[in-house]
């Protein structure tokens, strides 16, 4: 039956940037439909973070079994069944699930409609039989796996993060194409289940990171018994028997050949912009995606874009975090005409590879670029007690500071840095220096007490210096 609704606000993909739009909309009584084509909870819930940290977390159960000999118990050499490996999966996503589901929403007053939107011109789009004229649109439509033009690769059966999480049996011999935070968390997580795991990369591993914190994730893993491949050629892909071959460039124009049982291509991401006729509404797009100005507004007025889809000079990475950060901003924007710009300077990455490796900020480099001359202040785990006694002494923290001690930015290879580097994210937004951190009480033992050894080194050239210990001495001697 055709129907036409006019809300204030409609938002097209209900994954992590437009659910977030819609219920804060609807929150504050605004008239909000909510248009998706698949599955509520878009890449995050189904077929990403939730699925990759689920299985990332059945990994570690199988590291740590075999690690158990260390702690005095038996040690032992799990077997993963694969098909009950994808169903812890599927049962956490079906405990989240709720949170994101079309009745939660529509308990909210989101009029949430199934189907695929097309823009019909610069202030309506069309779903199937539904009209829909909105003061304000929201895109939020995400991005898939990008397919390097790699000659051969559309003749093989190959895995994405669409597909993986539903393996039924271990992967004998996994290939994995990218050394990504995709890449690498699954390289691991497969490896840790029993797999053997060729990652190839064509430049560098954990490329977005400060090379000195990416290594020590990378050696970790390379330990675990992942090969990670850097600066490598994929010439072409091939099937060979029930498997994949691929074929290198090799020393001195020559090739080498690696077999797989399966290929998984984590290559980066596109941008879903494609099927929705954004011409007819007047949005450019560029390769990125959907381009927008600082304020996430398209190049037509009434319409905004979030997360994964955003393309132009304001893309950011794509996190979920970051998808969620944008709708934040679009709200205030679309509803109270007030927002900052999006600012990417303070925005946390985390990779959950173990160790993780967390960042926020600058990094050296980028830091010494625009600072000149920094000050660099580490702390490795392995000079921590707890980390001792949990036996995860790998990493360290590094911190960037300027030369009067405020915190540029923060990069940390370790156990749990995804969680340790939330009060560096404190410092970087509000421009904190090292004596704000090193000057609280941290509770011992705990893995924390890292950040502010990491802080308070910044004082041990001071402790050396002939002034301070001439004071020291003079106050010494007068009681
Ligand atoms: C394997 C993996 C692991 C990840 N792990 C993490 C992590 O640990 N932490 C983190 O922060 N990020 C992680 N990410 C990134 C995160 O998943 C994305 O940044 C996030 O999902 C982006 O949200 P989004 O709303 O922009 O897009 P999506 O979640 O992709 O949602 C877009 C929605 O729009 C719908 N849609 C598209 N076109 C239309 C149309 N024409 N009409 C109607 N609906 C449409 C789609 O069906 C989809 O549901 C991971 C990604 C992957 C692939
Ligand atoms: N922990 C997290 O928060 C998390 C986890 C997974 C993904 N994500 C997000 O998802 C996005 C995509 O992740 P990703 O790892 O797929 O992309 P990515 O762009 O970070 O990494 C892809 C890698 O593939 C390599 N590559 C591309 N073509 C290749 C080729 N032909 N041969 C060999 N290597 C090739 C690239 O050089 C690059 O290093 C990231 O931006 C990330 O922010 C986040």
């Amino acid at each position: 039956m055709p129907e036409i609704l006019r809300p204030d606000l409609c938002v097209i993909g209900a994954g992590s940037g437009g659910l977030s739009v819609a219920a804060a909309a609807a929150m504050l009584g605004v008239p909000v439909v909510l248009v998706e084509r698949d599955r509520m909870g878009g890449d995050c819930l189904n077929v990403g973070c939730v699925p990759s940290k689920a299985l990332i977390a059945a990994g570690d159960r199988a590291q740590a079994a075999r690690e158990a000999a260390a702690f005095g118990l038996n040690g032992l050499e799990p077997h993963a069944n694969y098909a009950r490996v994808r169903d812890h999966v599927r049962s956490v996503i079906a405990a989240i699930a709720p949170n994101d589901s079309e009745a939660r929403f529509t308990a909210l007053g989101v009029r949430v409609i199934k189907g695929e939107a097309r823009f019909l011109d610069k202030e309506t789009i069309v779903v199937g039989e539904v009209t829909v004229k909105a003061r304000r649109f929201v895109v939020a439509t995400g991005s898939r796996p990008a397919v390097p033009p790699i000659p051969g690769l559309d003749g093989v059966p190959y895995l994405t993060n669409e597909t993986v999480f539903d393996l039924t049996r271990r992967p004998e011999r996994l290939i994995v194409i990218g050394a990504g935070p995709v890449g690498l968390e699954l390289a691991q997580a497969h490896r840790r289940l029993g797999a053997e795991v060729v990652v190839l990369e064509a430049e560098r591993a954990l490329a977005h990171e400060d090379p000195e914190i990416a290594a020590h994730a990378l050696a970790a893993i390379r330990r675990e018994g992942v090969t990670i491949r850097e600066a490598v050629r994929i010439l072409r892909v091939e099937t060979a028997g029930a498997g994949v071959r691929i074929v290198l460039a090799g020393a001195e124009e020559g090739e080498e050949i690696i077999d797989g049982s399966h290929l998984l291509v984590a290559a980066g991401r596109q941008a879903v912009v494609d099927g929705l006729d954004l011409e007819a509404a007047g949005i450019a797009t560029d390769k990125g995606g959907v381009i927008t100005d600082a304020g996430l507004r398209t190049t037509n007025r009434r319409v905004f874009a979030v997360g994964d889809c955003v393309g132009g000079p304001f893309a950011g990475y794509r996190f979920t975090h970051v998808a969620n950060y944008h709708a934040g901003l679009v709200v205030r924007r679309a509803l109270f005409r007030r927002a900052p710009n999006v600012d990417y300077a303070t925005v946390p990455r985390v990779t959950y590879i173990d160790p993780e490796v967390a960042s926020v900020g600058l990094l050296e480099e980028e830091a010494r670029a625009r600072h000149g001359a920094i000050r660099v202040l580490r702390w490795p785990f392995a000079e921590n007690d707890r980390a001792q006694a949990e036996r995860t002494t790998r990493g360290e923290v590094k911190v960037i500071v300027s030369r009067r001690g405020r915190i540029l930015g923060c990069s940390i290879a370790g156990p749990r840095a995804g969680e340790l580097i939330v009060p560096w994210t404190l410092a970087v937004a509000r421009r904190l220096s090292v004596k704000d951190l090193a000057g609280i009480v941290f509770p011992y033992p705990t893995l924390s007490e890292v950040s502010r050894r990491a802080a308070m080194s910044f004082y041990a050239p001071l402790a050396s210096s002939p002034w301070v210990r001439a004071l020291v001495g003079l106050l010494r001697r007068l009681g």
